[in-house]
Order: C-alpha cells, then sequence, then structure tokens
C-alpha cells in the first residue's frame, strides 16, 4: 500500500511541536538567538522527545526550543506556512493545528497578531497547495488565568476565517474541568468549537467531565475511557470524536506499545476514532507515519482506512463545503 498516496486528515497537530530543525536554526540566527548548538542533528534530537520519556510533562520539555522562535510576526508565519506545506506533500487533505497564544507573548506580540499569523501562513499554502486548514486555540491549563477572556477575544474576529476551536492543553490533573467552565462558556457563546486534551495521561474522568461539564465535542487522545465505563458510555452515547495520536502515546507513556493501544477496540466497538499525529518533531513523526504503522500493526484494511478517514470528516470543525470537497477524496 501506498501510504504517502492515501488522501489524509489530520485534526490533531501542535504548531510549536511541528517546527522545521532547519527553520529553528535560521530562525535563531536571523534574530539573534542564541542556540544549543548550529549543527542540524543535533537540534533534531534535542526537539525529539525520547522513547523513554518518564510521562507527559518530560515530553511537555521539547518545546522550549522552538518556542524561542516563535514570538516574532514573521517566525509564526514561516513555522505556520511550512507546516502546512509539510502536511499537503504528503496528502493530507484537511488540516486542524492548534497551539497557545500565550506562549508567544515574550517579545511583547499582541494576541492578535499573534493569532493573525499563524493564520496568514496557512493562507499562504492554502493558496498553493490542495490542503484546506483551520485553526484551534489552545490554552495552557498550567498558566495564570487572568488573559483567557483575551485570547479567546482576539480570536473572535478570524472564527470561520481561519480560527474555529478552543482546546486546553499542557500537564494534565485529575478533576481539571470545573475550573475551566466559565472560560469556555464564553467561547462556547463566541462560536468557538470545542476539544479538550484528557485522559491522556489523567483518569478517565477527565473525558467524562470534560463532555459534560466542558461540553466538549471531541476530546484530544482519551485513552483512559478504558478504566472508566461512565466516560466510555457517555462518549459512545454522544459521538464524541477521539483524537488518537499513537506514537505520541507511546512516548508519554499513555500506553506501553503500539499493540496496546486501545485505538482498534475503539474502531470495532463503534467509537469514532480518528488517527492524528499531535507532534510532528517532538513526536519524530508524520501522518503517513500514523496511518503505516496503525494499518500495519492493526492489520486494518482500505475499507477500514477509509472508514476512519470518513470519520475524521465527521468529526472535523470545518464548513460543509470543505466536507464535500474531502468526501470527494474517499474510497
Ligand atoms: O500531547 C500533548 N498533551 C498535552 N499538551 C500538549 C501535548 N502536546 C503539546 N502540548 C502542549 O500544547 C502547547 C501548545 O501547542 C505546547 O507548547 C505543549 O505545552
Ligand atoms: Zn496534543
Amino acid at each position: 500500500m501506498n501510504y504517502s498516496s492515501l488522501p489524509k486528515i489530520d485534526l490533531h497537530c501542535h504548531l510549536d511541536g511541528s517546527v522545521r530543525p532547519q527553520t529553528i536554526i535560521d530562525l535563531a540566527n536571523e534574530q539573534n538567538i542564541s542556540i544549543p548548538s548550529q549543527d542540524i542533528n543535533e537540534i533534531t534530537s534535542l526537539m525529539i522527545a525520547p522513547e523513554t520519556c518518564q510521562n507527559l510533562d518530560e515530553y511537555l520539555m521539547r518545546f522550549d526550543l522552538p518556542l524561542s522562535v516563535m514570538q516574532t510576526q514573521a517566525g509564526i508565519e514561516r513555522i505556520s506556512f511550512e507546516l502546512f506545506e509539510d502536511a499537503a506533500k504528503e496528502n493530507v487533505k484537511y488540516f486542524e493545528v492548534r497551539f497557545g497564544p500565550q506562549l508567544h507573548q515574550l517579545q511583547g506580540l499582541s494576541f492578535d497578531q499573534i493569532i493573525g499569523s499563524v493564520v496568514k501562513g496557512m493562507q499562504r499554502a492554502e493558496s498553493m497547495y490542495d490542503i484546506k486548514g483551520n485553526y484551534i486555540l489552545s490554552i495552557l491549563r498550567t498558566f495564570p488565568k487572568d488573559n483567557i477572556r483575551d485570547v479567546i477575544d482576539a480570536g473572535a474576529p478570524y472564527l470561520n476565517k481561519g480560527v474555529v476551536a478552543f482546546d486546553l492543553a499542557g500537564a494534565e490533573l485529575p478533576g481539571f474541568c470545573s475550573e475551566f467552565i466559565p472560560y469556555v462558556d464564553y467561547a462556547i457563546e463566541k462560536g468557538y468549537r470545542i476539544t479538550i486534551h484528557a485522559g491522556e495521561q489523567g483518569v478517565g474522568q477527565n473525558v467524562f467531565d470534560a463532555v459534560s461539564m466542558l461540553k466538549a465535542e471531541r476530546v484530544g487522545h482519551g485513552i483512559h475511557i478504558t478504566g472508566h465505563q461512565g466516560a466510555y458510555d457517555l462518549v459512545k452515547q454522544q459521538n464524541i470524536g477521539l483524537e488518537t495520536c499513537p506514537s505520541s502515546n507511546i512516548q508519554t507513556k499513555a500506553v506501553d506499545k503500539l499493540s496496546e493501544h486501545p485505538l482498534k477496540a475503539f474502531y470495532e466497538d463503534a467509537l469514532p476514532i480518528t488517527i492524528n499525529t499531535d507532534n510532528r518533531t517532538v513526536s519524530n513523526t508524520t501522518m503517513t507515519d500514523e496511518v503505516r504503522k496503525v494499518m500495519q500493526e492493526f492489520s486494518l484494511s482500505r475499507e477500514d482506512y477509509f472508514n476512519i478517514y470518513k470519520i475524521s470528516i465527521e468529526q472535523a470543525f470545518a464548513s460543509d463545503e470543505v466536507k464535500q470537497h474531502l468526501m470527494s477524496f474517499a474510497d
């Protein structure tokens, strides 16, 4: 099977975890930022999270280096363009990319400048390649909450013009959802769709809470519904999209090895699973790799693949017009 030529949809990918290593070197030199090495191999290995990560927290330490060069409009625009370009070249037809606007203010950019830059880079790629995309704004769960409404307000003028959804990311503690209810309600009021990282490191109860308290329509990872019947049943009843990211889930020890990933069991029980990259550089992967690994490990047929492709269309925060376009690639 030629995995690269399959049409693909990636609904869960972080911009700052998916920067080309060479671009880090170029931007650091342009911006006079000191980085640990000028050698592409060394920078690459500093960015990739090892298979021996203890947990999600150690995985998340890989983001400091890329974020150091993502503090100017030109740098952010370039990185956004390049990520969509890389995805288009491996036949990703629709791509939802997420990032944390709060992480790009170290040199004084406004949230409008930051969000405007990612959207501009994406649109430049959309005009050159056969790919459509949207951005998701991620709030870091461990950050002070005083500027969350400012992020939501700054993204609102871009809604359905490049921005579609709101997310919570970063370290996952049990019971994190309740304190975010007012912010998520505010985002929904403004017109954002909701996806929440939950059940990755934490317990299945977090998925139950993300759906019941935060009205999540999709969940990032969601693996730990396996140990929580209430969460499992809720996901099934409400057709909550599970954004699985197999390679990342192994690195963060959400699962021990791919063969133990519950995605096949979820698929067989008709839960709406999708296959995604999470972080192309930090997890050293592409959509082609994720699709190949999953199809080979679980002996999925071409028909299974296109069933999952169609679940991704159904779960995408895309317009009806884009969804129709995506259906034209389905088998
Ligand atoms: O798998 C993940 N789980 C939770 N948080 C993550 C994951 N990957 C990246 N980030 C966090 O999201 C921020 C914005 O893109 C990243 O800086 C990282 O801290
Ligand atoms: Zn993620």
